[in-house]
């Protein structure tokens, strides 16, 4: 398992458009490579920062947006539309400006779907539609996921998978409900690290002063049930996406030798 590598961008705004940048281009190659490309977005901040600044790069129709395949790694349980809604925040920053094909959207149920207000039914839904997905090169459970990304909160939660809590315990099912998050809603559903894992690249994406001690903390070496950003990697590649303030608290030894 290779080690984590880091960059680190002057400013949150500064990443925003250097993670697009990058994220453009990831696109791009895998689908001159293999025709496709599969990418699964993260909520938040910094999640949603990232499409927006696709949706005004220069170079965002360098993107083949029939041939991508959209997922979430997790989603709020809130009716569809619910402006608090991942997806909806999505759509808003990039996926309703670009020609994506709808059937390649896989969002997350929603509360007033076809499992109403059950959050496990939703998950189990969900970890269905992945592995109906999951072809040549996916494990069996998911598809092969180019770029999979993740913010992470300042208790170092990525998706919906918090701090000692049962979902980033799980270690056989892909997608979880989670009840009784720390990070209103309450309800949500989440991919479980072992989905994580089965990406090629891992992405996570800490912007701000206010993510520099779960930076630190992951990065020191915390056990995945504690911190579960510490769980998040690749099979080929994980990569940190900082700004100076998530960084700042990390030590000369852990930094990259020179800044992006
Ligand atoms: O549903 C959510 O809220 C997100 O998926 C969550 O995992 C988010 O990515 C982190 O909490 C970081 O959020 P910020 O970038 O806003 O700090």
């Amino acid at each position: 398992m290779s080690a984590p590598r880091l960059v680190v961008h002057r400013d949150k705004e500064l990443m925003a458009q250097a993670a697009a940048a990058r994220l453009i281009t990831a696109i791009a190659d895998a689908q001159a490579a293999r025709g496709k490309a599969s990418v699964v977005l993260t909520g938040g901040r910094n999640g949603n920062g990232l499409l927006a600044a696709m949706a005004s790069a220069p170079a965002r129709d360098a993107v083949d947006w029939s041939r991508l395949d959209l997922w979430w790694g997790d989603e709020r349980f809130l009716p569809e539309g619910d402006p608090e809604r991942n997806a909806t925040q999505a759509r808003e920053a990039l996926l309703d400006g670009v020609p994506l094909d709808p059937a390649r959207v896989h969002a997350m149920p929603a509360s007033d779907g076809p499992h109403g207000a059950d959050a496990d039914a939703a998950a189990g839904a969900y970890a269905a539609e992945l592995a109906a997905a999951a072809g040549p090169g996916g494990s069996a459970a998911v598809p092969a996921f180019d770029v999979l990304l993740l913010g992470v909160g300042p208790d170092t939660h990525v998706a919906s998978l918090f701090p000692g809590l049962a979902g980033v315990r799980e270690r056989e099912r892909t997608v979880v409900g989670v009840h009784g998050s720390p990070k209103p809603p309450p309800t949500r559903v989440s991919l479980t690290l072992p989905a994580v894992r089965a990406a090629r690249e891992v992405w996570l994406l800490a912007a701000g002063e206010d993510k520099a001690e779960a930076v630190w903390t992951v990065l020191s070496g915390a056990d995945e049930v504690d911190a579960p950003a510490a769980g998040a990697r690749g099979t080929e590649r994980t990569l940190w996406l900082l700004d100076e303030a998530a960084a700042a608290r990390l030590p000369a030894d852990l930094l990259p030798s020179h800044p992006a």
